[in-house]
């Protein structure tokens, strides 16, 4: 992962919109449409008020994809689960900042796992919540929608947030991804590029539309 500006553009389709009776094969048929991660969403019913699916899932899908996994836990407390989550295959583990209790000791234990360490921040979360640990981040998810389902619209109001925290990142001198869920398509995605975002996470705009490959080249700048 390079600082930005200047890393290539990540799209990384949410599986959240895929068909769940057909998984393994929505997951294999983004792969092919040039999807460059996979974000797996869990929700436990609790922190958000939603539930999607767990480790088990996510070791089953494990074995049928190469992309890698990035994995967003909405769900409190996270640090009981961390090492089941990198066992079962996350490349990425990301916790929310307001999942507590203690921020600063999930990253350490996600970077003494092997894995890459991020922090999801909902919209009324201040970029300020990253500023004491950026040195175990290696991704900030920006929530651009409250957490929990996909087909919301995007808020507008979190661009200047993408925006300082990509300052925050780039003044920092370490490899920082930033990523911007929810409500992404092909109108939202300029902006949040322009504000500083790197990785475009999208649902609906991808596994809602009947061509995989076309909606993912949507995406990316220039299409
Ligand atoms: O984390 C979430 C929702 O909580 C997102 O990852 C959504 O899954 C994005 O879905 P769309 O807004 O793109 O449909």
């Amino acid at each position: 992962m390079k600082a930005t500006p200047g890393s290539p553009l990540v799209i990384a389709p949410s599986l959240l919109a895929a068909d769940f009776g057909r998984l393994a094969d929505e997951v294999a048929a983004v792969e092919r449409s040039g999807a460059d991660w996979l974000h797996l969403d869990v929700m436990d019913g609790h922190f958000v008020p939603n539930i999607s699916f767990g480790a088990l899932v996510l070791r089953a899908l494990r074995k049928r994809s190469n992309l890698p996994f990035d994995v967003h836990l909405m769900i409190a407390p996270a640090d009981p689960y961390l090492a089941e989550f990198a066992e079962a295959g996350a490349d990425h583990i990301t916790v929310h900042a307001e999942a507590g209790p203690h921020l600063h000791r999930s990253l350490q234990t996600i970077r003494g796992l092997g894995k890459r360490a991020g922090v999801a921040l909902n919209p009324a979360t201040p970029a300020d919540a990253v500023a004491h640990v950026l040195d175990l981040v290696d991704i900030i998810n920006v929530m651009t929608v409250n957490p929990g389902f996909g087909g919301q619209r995007f808020l507008d109001s979190q661009l200047p947030k993408i925006a300082e925290l990509r300052r925050m990142a780039t003044a920092s001198g370490r490899e920082i991804r930033i990523e911007v869920d929810g409500g992404i398509d092909k109108a939202t995605a300029p902006a949040a590029i322009e504000a500083g975002a790197d990785v475009l996470i999208a649902g609906s705009s991808i596994f809602g539309k009947p061509d995989y490959a076309v909606a993912i080249a949507a995406l990316k700048p220039g299409s």
